[in-house]
This record gives structure tokens, sequence and C-alpha cells, in this order.
């Protein structure tokens, strides 16, 4: 990151800014296109760079094409003037031709001005006018001289000024910058092919690099031998960007555009298209190739030898994360896209059989060819010169115009099921040939005509489900936890809903392991003891803001507060929590209130049915009665799993403490088994779906009656584990008193909401034998609602309350509605323009 104050004042021997590596960052024209984009990109390089990186920009907005159109309208002068001068006709053409080439010029320097007065203050606006004047003044020459032979130069000039504005606007505000014209050192050595003398540019870049300076590179243009200007074709400052980052062994070029990444199909055809956040190099590669709109041929060449990551992000959304392409694991491989190509021409040929073939091939790299059955298919603009190269073979050639759709990803031609649910997505389309890719990273369609946005959609949504990738932690890897983790390779084996699911994060209490390319599920709990390292919240927050993945979920089995603090955070970041901790869900309204809106704002989903019950489906009734219109009255019954287990068995004879002990071996109980005890864990289950009812509360308003001795509950767990048999006088005591009156005592909770008076209490009652409370099997759970639907015959749910299997179960249960919910989630694509 730069920083203003210190970047300039800092002496270059002592530059903390400076580091080892460098990144490329390149800036394209309608990131560049306003004075309001070019202070966005300001502060993106402010926010981004090192003083060591290297910037590289287009031409601002559309200047490229405004100068092409001055190149033709002079062409066009020159042409009327030079082959009739006598005529009137074309002495008028002439006027007119230059009255608009004069309005044209006026029109660029005008908006260049412009850019340069509401970005600089008045003593550099006025210099840079004056140099673009004199700039003003040579392109016009040229173009009334010898419009070809300058075609290049004036092309040049819209990277130029742009390089040197934004290196104008860095040394004012942000660092001290400069600006490199690349045709000072950028050399082809094939014009034709735009092949660059990497050695050559290589030492050139190097003598003109400045230390402690921020160098802005213009893109686009290059020299030849003849030193002549040289552009590197459409979209030609991608190219630039990677060269640069091949020619100073940057680790990262990123290109911001205006769209936030690369998708799995255009998403301005395809809707419901999503980002896919990494691509490996040679699917990437091949995407290029086969007409992605953000990504082109030739951009990834020059980092075919390096170790280089290539990013696509917004300028216009910089904190979203984008598309990655570089080397990754299996996940990334498993990504699938969706691509077209129209104007295409089939050429058939009996020279493109075979060796000739082949030779044609290298000639004009096809998109895609089959030299068994002698044809080739390449665009509308290689027309003629295949033309001319098939004469001089002297052989005829049928031309056929057709369009392309293919499916790309890793290894996608070599797996059978694929090929089959591509041909059968295309049944009712006309097909003239389907292929394979000489990469095997794409399986191509060749069709008759053109591809329609609606054979696209249908490919699409067929090929990918529209399935989006979504990442796995697990936080708190103790009883329940780990019976979650191996329940979780059946489940994502069996549950179609889950078949994107990845685990990429274990979390425990000082350690945590986080594989970005996944962990594997049936061992994962051998690989968190042989590699989780010791982590801080920090640090697990900023991985967990730059994650790969479409949507990202964390799983709460943490008995922990500290951990619950966390989920504004996560809300904030749109992670979705899946929480069986009852801290978060039962905390200060203020905080409740809080998360939700977060939550809510952010789209993200917060599921905590297992927090009361375990698995049983209490907190998702009570909202499904309230989502049908139903208002809920009472909500009673015994909610703890462990009370229930204690109280059913507790008949006097064995003493209480070793139930207890007994209950906590079966992981039952809190990790504390006071929370139990002490009334608090059921006072926060009823918190929680008073809460779901709709009724605002806090703990404050339950009343609570604690069955933890007072010397008993500021001790350390270890002692009071020690010693429990303090409880045993107390508790026989309670079942005495109760047994004389014909009754058993059991734990209850208990909410009524009566003309809008409240009261709420959890506490050890005296039932009678016969009470629906009090014939448990122990460990069960009774839930009973009385609401305007259930008024006199109350709702009752009924069943195990706590344990391993039930509450891992139900936390399944949960994973299975989000993913559900996230799989018809349509992601919003950020295209300027478009949003
Ligand atoms: N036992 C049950 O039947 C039910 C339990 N629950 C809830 O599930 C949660 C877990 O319960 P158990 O597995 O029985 O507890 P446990 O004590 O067996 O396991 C909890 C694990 O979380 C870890 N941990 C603690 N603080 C952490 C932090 N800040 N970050 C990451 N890990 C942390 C601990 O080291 C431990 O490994 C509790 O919140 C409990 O209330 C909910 C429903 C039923
Ligand atoms: N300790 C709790 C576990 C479930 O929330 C209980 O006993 O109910």
């Amino acid at each position: 990151m730069i920083d203003s104050n210190t970047a300039v004042t800092l002496s270059p021997s002592k530059n903390k800014l400076v580091k080892i590596g460098c990144n490329v960052h390149k800036f394209g024209g309608s990131s560049l296109a306003t004075s309001a984009c070019i202070e966005r990109v300001v502060e993106i390089i402010r926010q981004h760079c090192q003083l060591n990186d290297i910037i590289v920009v287009s031409a601002n907005g559309n200047t490229t094409d405004a100068l092409f159109k001055l190149y033709q309208i002079s062409v066009e002068l020159q042409e009327v003037t030079l082959l009739n001068p006598e005529q009137a006709r074309s002495a008028k053409e002439a006027k007119t031709l230059h009255r608009q080439l004069l309005e044209t010029i006026t029109t660029l320097e005008t908006a260049q001005a412009l850019l340069i007065d509401e970005l600089l203050n008045a003593s550099s606006a006025a210099r840079l006018k004056s140099l673009l004047s004199d700039n003003i003044a040579q392109l016009s020459a040229n173009l009334l001289s010898d419009p070809v032979s300058y075609e290049n130069d004036l092309l040049a000039f819209g990277d130029f000024w742009s390089a040197r504005l934004l290196s104008a606007v860095l040394s004012e505000s942000v660092c001290p910058s400069y600006m490199l014209d690349a045709r000072e050192f950028l050399l082809l050595k094939d014009e034709k092919n735009c092949a660059i003398d990497y050695s050559e540019s290589e030492k050139g870049f190097s003598q003109r690099r400045q230390q402690d300076k921020l160098v802005i590179v213009t893109g686009y243009i290059a020299r030849n031998k003849q030193q002549q200007t040289c552009t590197l074709g459409r979209n030609g400052s991608d190219y630039s960007a990677t060269i640069m980052a091949a020619l100073s062994g940057a680790r990262n070029v990123t290109l911001w555009t205006d769209v936030d990444g690369i998708y799995s199909a255009d998403p301005r055809v395809v809707p419901s298209a999503r980002k896919l956040h990494r691509l490996p190099n040679a699917v990437a590669n091949e995407l290029g190739r086969l007409g992605n709109p953000v990504l082109h041929a030739k951009t990834l060449q020059p980092l075919t030898n390096h170790n280089t990551h290539l990013h696509v992000a917004s300028s216009f959304a910089p904190d979203i994360s984008g598309s990655e392409i570089g080397k990754f694991g299996q996940i990334a491989k498993q990504e699938l896209s969706v691509t077209s190509l129209n104007d295409l021409i089939l050429a058939k040929s009996t020279s493109f059989f075979a060796k000739s073939g082949e030779l044609a091939v290298s000639e004009f790299a096809p998109i895609c060819y089959n030299l068994d059955e002698g044809y080739i298919v390449v665009t509308q603009e290689q027309q003629k010169s295949v033309s001319q190269w098939l004469a001089s073979h002297d052989t005829e050639v049928t031309f056929k115009p057709v369009a392309i759709i293919a499916i790309v990803g890793h290894g996608v031609a070599k797996q059978g099921d694929m090929r089959a649910r591509f041909k059968r997505a295309l049944k009712h389309q006309q097909t003239l040939h389907f292929l394979h890719s000489f990469n095997e990273h794409s399986y191509i369609a060749i069709l008759p005509e053109l591809c329609s946005s609606e054979v696209l959609n249908n490919v699409h949504a067929d090929m990918t489900k529209d399935a989006k990738n979504i990442a796995l932690v697990v936080a708190g890897l103790g009883n329940i936890g780990q019976r979650f983790l191996t329940m979780l390779p059946k489940q994502i084996a069996r549950v179609s809903g889950l078949e994107n699911v990845h685990l990429v994060g274990l979390v425990g209490a000082s350690k945590a392991l986080i594989n970005t390319d996944g962990i594997d599920v049936a061992n994962a709990l051998e690989h968190y003891q042989q590699q989780a390292q010791q982590y801080d919240s920090e640090q697990l927050l900023a991985w967990l803001t730059s994650h790969p993945y479409d949507e990202l979920i964390i799983v709460d089995i943490t008995p922990s507060e500290a951990f619950s603090h966390l989920y504004q955070e996560f809300f904030a970041r749109g992670i979705h929590v899946i929480g069986a901790n009852k801290w978060a869900a039962s905390s200060s309204t203020e905080n409740y209130q809080q998360l939700i809106s977060t939550a809510e704002k952010n789209k993200s989903i917060w599921l905590g049915n297992t927090t009361v019950g375990a698995g049983l489906p209490i907190n998702s009734t009570i909202k499904e009665l309230l989502n049908s219109g139903d208002q809920i009255s009472e909500i009673s019954g015994i909610f703890s799993g462990t009370l229930s287990w204690l109280f059913q068995y507790y008949d006097g004879v064995t003493p209480f403490s070793a139930l207890l002990s007994d209950a906590l071996s079966q992981g039952i109980t809190e990790p504390d088994p006071r929370e139990d005890l002490s009334g608090r864990d059921v006072q926060r289950k009823l918190l929680i779906l008073a809460r779901c009812a709709g009724f605002e509360l806090s703990l404050a308003d339950i009343d609570c009656q604690s069955l933890v001795p007072v010397a008993l509950r500021d001790i350390s767990l270890a002692e009071f584990l020690e010693r429990t048999s303090e409880l045993d006088e107390m508790f026989l005591s309670r079942l005495k008193q109760a047994q004389d009156k014909t009754c058993v005592i059991r734990y209850v909770a208990r909410f009524i909401s009566e003309n809008d008076q409240v009261t709420a209490k959890v506490s050890l009652e005296e039932l009678s034998e016969n009470d629906a409370f009090a014939q448990l099997t122990p460990c069960d759970n009774v839930f009973q609602i009385k609401s305007d639907w259930y008024q006199d015959n109350a709702l009752i749910i009924r069943g195990p309350g706590a344990g391993r299997d039930v509450t891992a179960g139900g936390i399944h249960a949960d994973l299975v509605t989000i993913c559900q919910q996230l799989n018809h989630r349509h992601q919003q694509v950020k295209i300027k323009g478009l949003n």
C-alpha cells in the first residue's frame, strides 16, 4: 500500500515500501475514461501497489477509436485530394473531410485537456496542456502529409497521453512516479505475430527503471527493429501487461477492468453465469482462444514459463474478489465454462489433410481443425490469406460460414460423460461436427448458423446446472464436531446439493488448518492433527475475506462465546453461519438485532436449528408457524437433554453425581455441566425460541433457578468435577420431598404471552407422575406450543434433545438447507454499465 506521506519522504535506501517481488497492474480504457474513473484508479494504486510495482495503462476511454477515426478520415481525404484534385466534386468532398478532420482533432484535444484540468493543479495542468498541444500539432502534420506511414504513431498517442496524465496525477497526490513509453524498450522480433525480443526488451527496461518511483508504462505499443512504432493488436494492453510481468519476473498481474472476473459464460448473454474464482493456466488459455470476452488469446502467452498468477478485477468494485489464473489443485480443475464464437469460416480443401494440413495449422493457428476430414475453422479476417495460401498450393477450397460453441474445462474432452452431456444439450440444434481441441481442455461443436443467446443459455444451464462452489469451514472439533466430520464424506456423496461443497478449513481453539485446494474429507482429522498451525482471529478473518469460492459456510460447533463474537465479521463478509453454539442467538437484544440486520444486508444465511432440541425441528417449526400467519402464546417443556436424562434416571439409589459423570461421558452435557445444572443452557434455549416466535426478549427477562450450589459455582471445571458428590444430598432431599407428594422432579421451561404480558422462567418443578412432561425417555426433550392454530390441542414435538448423532445430524440438515438455498440463488454479475 502506498502512503502519500511516507512514500515521498523516505530515502531510497530506507524505503520500506519497496518489496523484493513486484506486481503488475494494468488499467483498461474504461477504467480510465473520465476524471472520476482516474481518481478511482489512483485510489486503487494507493491501496494495492508498492513503489516497485509496474502500472500499465490503456488509452483513456475511447481515445484509440477516435484516433482510428481520424486516421480513416485523413486517408479518405488524401485519396480524394490525390486522385482527382481538379474536380469540383472532390474539392467539395475534400473540404468537408478537412473540416471533419479538424473537428475530430479539436474534440480529441478538448477531451484530453478536460481530463488534465479536472485532475491536476494549475501549473502541472498548464505544463501538460502545452505538451498536448505540441503532440496535436505533430499529429495534425502527420495526418495531412502521409497518414498511412504514420498510422501506428497516431494510434500510439492514446496510451501515451494516458500514461503521462496518470503519472502526473500520481506524482502530485500519491508518490513519485514517471511515465515510460514502451517504444523505448519493447522490441518486436516478429511484427506480424507480435513476438517479443525478450532479451533486448528486458535489457532496455531495466536500464530505464528508476529507483523509488512508480513506473507507468504505455500499453498497446512497441517498436520494431527499424525503430518504428508498432501496435500489439486488439486488447494489446493486456498483452503489454503480461509481457511486463515476464520482463520483470512479477509474481502477479492484475487486469483492472470493468467486469469483476471471468465467468462460466459471457454474463451479458447468460445471466446465470457464475464467476470462476480460480482457473488453471491451460484452461484459461483455451477460454481466451475460444472467445472469452475478458481473456484474449495472446494475453497468457508471455506467462507460459513463469510462475506468475494473473488476476482479473473490477476497478469499479475493487473490494470484490475477482478471478485468478495460475497453478491450482483439483478443485479449480473442476470448473467448467461454455463459450461461443460467431463469424467463423470452415475451409475445406485437400490441402488440409495430413502433412500439408499440419503446415496450414502452423500457418493459421485455426480455432479448430480435423486433418482426417480436411477442414480448418478460422476467423473471417483470415479467409483472404487462407485463399492466397491455397492458391500457392494449387488446390481448391470451399468456404462455409460457421459458428462454434464449446465447453471448456480441465481435460474435459477426455471425459466421455461430459461429451455425451454436451451432445444431449445440443440435441435440438443443428450441428456440423463435434471435435476435441488439440489440448483436450475443450470440446467443440461446429454450428452452421450463429450461436444464439438461447442456445448458449440452454447449454450453460444443462452443463453447469448453475452449480456453485461452496467452501466449508468447521470450527470446534470436539464431541459433536468430530461426529459431524465423520458423517461428512457420506453426506457429500449422497446429497446432490452438496456435490460442490469443499471442506477447506478446520478450526480448533488455538490451531487451524486452512487449505484453499480442499481438505480430504475422508481423513480430515488426521490432516488437522498433522498440519494445523497456530492462528489468531485476525488471520482467520483475513483468509475468510479473500477466499476463492462462490460461497463460504462456517459451522460453529464450539461452545465459545469469543468465537460467537466473530459472527458480525462473518456476516459483514457475506459468510453463512450454521451455529450449534448458543451464544450469538442468545446474546443481548442489541447484538442479536445487529447480527440479524448485518446478515440480511449481506445476504448471509444464519441457521441454528441445533441450538435448541439438538436434531429436533423446533426452531424451524416455530418459524414456519409464524410464516403461516400463526401467533404463538406459549412455549413450554423440557429443553435440556442432560437434565431430562438425569431426572428420568435419578431414583435416589444411584448418587446424582455418578449419573452426572455418566451423562458427561456420553457427550450429552455441555463441556462444563454447570451450564446445564445452572439452568443457563435452558434459559438460553427458551430465549432463542421466544425470539424465533417473534418476541423481543433478553436473558434478564427469563427467571432462572440454578441447581449449582454457591460453593461450586466459581471454581474451575476440574475442581467442580472432583467435588460433584457435594450435589448428592441436595438432590436427594428435593427428590424425597417430591416423592412424598407422589410427584417427580423435572427442570421445566415456561414462556407465556398473555394480553401483551410476557412471563418466562426456567426452574425445577414438582410434577405429577402423569404430567406430559414427566414421562419421557431419558434424554428426550419435549416442546409444547400453544398458538392461534394450536390453542386447545397444543402442538407437541418430542424426541432426543442432546447427543452426538442427533446433534451432528441436525447440523447436517442445516448444511443441506443452506446449500439448497445457495444453489438457487443467482449471482449478481458486476459489469459497469449493466448494474
Ligand atoms: N452435546 C450436545 O448434545 C449438543 C451440543 N450443542 C452445542 O455444540 C457445541 C459443542 O459441543 P461439544 O462438541 O459437546 O463440546 P466439546 O467440548 O466436546 O467440543 C468443543 C470443541 O470446541 C473447541 N473450541 C473451543 N473454543 C474454540 C474456539 N474459539 N475456536 C475453535 N474451537 C474452539 C474445543 O477445543 C473443543 O474441541 C456447544 O456449543 C454445545 O452447546 C448443541 C446441541 C446439542
Ligand atoms: N447440554 C445440552 C446439549 C444440547 O444443547 C443439553 O443437555 O440439552
